[in-house]
């Protein structure tokens, strides 16, 4: 037995836990202020929040890639994690497969990197070059890449912020498939509170360095008409500052 930040009694340990997360890049004051959460396996939390808040932060910290930055505080993650990017971080002289599967190990990595970019829609672009491809199927490639290796954990800043409105929505459909063919537990952070909403099952506001709003998304219909929908939207934006109207 485990309890969730919010005090709930759950049965299944979380695959995420943070407790009391400080972090701070100078002497004026945090960035992250002793910050809680918990993220479920398979669980899909969006992290959104003001320009400035420490939606970054958080996830590189969670990623293990803020060594250098001062702070304290208890991480526990799983023992595999990948990191998308709003960039794909493609290496630009390697094939679009060697990409994939750099780094894996076993005699099947091959056909593992094969199946992975046939699941993203990318079957016969192997011996592209990622100079090649479009930016949407840059990111499908980086997706490739991060679920091949079967992570209990993905972690997203922003993966789809480069991306035209219409390879927006194609790649929210791409991620809520492969999520549901795999899944990890998700931390994807982004400006856009529809993409929260469409994708998320929580979604977490973040401000002054601590969990300010945390929200399920419990709605039967994920389409931005539905009232339900609307209203979730009204709500986080209203919590955001902005005015919906
Ligand atoms: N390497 C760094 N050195 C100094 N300050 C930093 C560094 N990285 C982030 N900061 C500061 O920490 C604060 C939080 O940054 P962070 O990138 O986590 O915010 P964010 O919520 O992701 O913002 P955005 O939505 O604009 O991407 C900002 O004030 C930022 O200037």
């Amino acid at each position: 037995m485990a309890q969730d930040t919010r005090g709930l009694t759950t049965t299944v340990e979380p695959a995420v836990r943070v407790r009391n997360l400080h972090r701070s890049f100078n002497e004026n004051g945090g960035v992250l202020n002793g910050l809680d959460l918990d993220i479920a396996p398979g669980e899909f939390v969006a992290l959104i929040g003001r320009s400035g808040t420490g939606k970054s932060t958080l996830l590189r910290a969670l990623a293990g890639l803020d060594r250098d930055v001062a702070g304290h505080g208890q991480i526990e993650v799983p023992e595999s994690v990948s990191v998308v990017f709003q960039d794909s971080r493609l290496l630009p002289w390697k094939r679009v497969l060697d990409n994939v599967t750099f780094g894996l190990r076993g005699p099947d990595a091959g056909e593992r990197g094969r199946k992975a970019l046939e699941e993203v829609g990318l079957a016969g672009r192997e011996r592209s070059w990622p100079y090649e491809l479009s930016g949407g199927e840059q990111q499908r490639a980086s997706l490739a890449r991060s679920l091949v290796r079967e992570p209990e954990l993905l972690l997203a800043d922003e993966p789809f912020g480069a991306l035209d409105a219409l390879t927006r929505i194609r790649m929210h459909a791409l991620l809520r498939k492969l999520c549901e063919a795999h899944r990890p537990a998700v931390l994807l952070v982004t400006h856009d509170v529809d993409e929260a909403i469409v994708l998320a099952d929580r979604v977490i506001l973040l401000d002054a360095g601590v969990v300010h709003t945390d929200v399920r998304v419990d709605l039967a219909n994920r389409s931005r008409s539905d009232a339900g929908f609307a209203e979730l939207r009204s709500l986080l934006l209203d919590r955001l500052g902005v005015d919906s109207e």
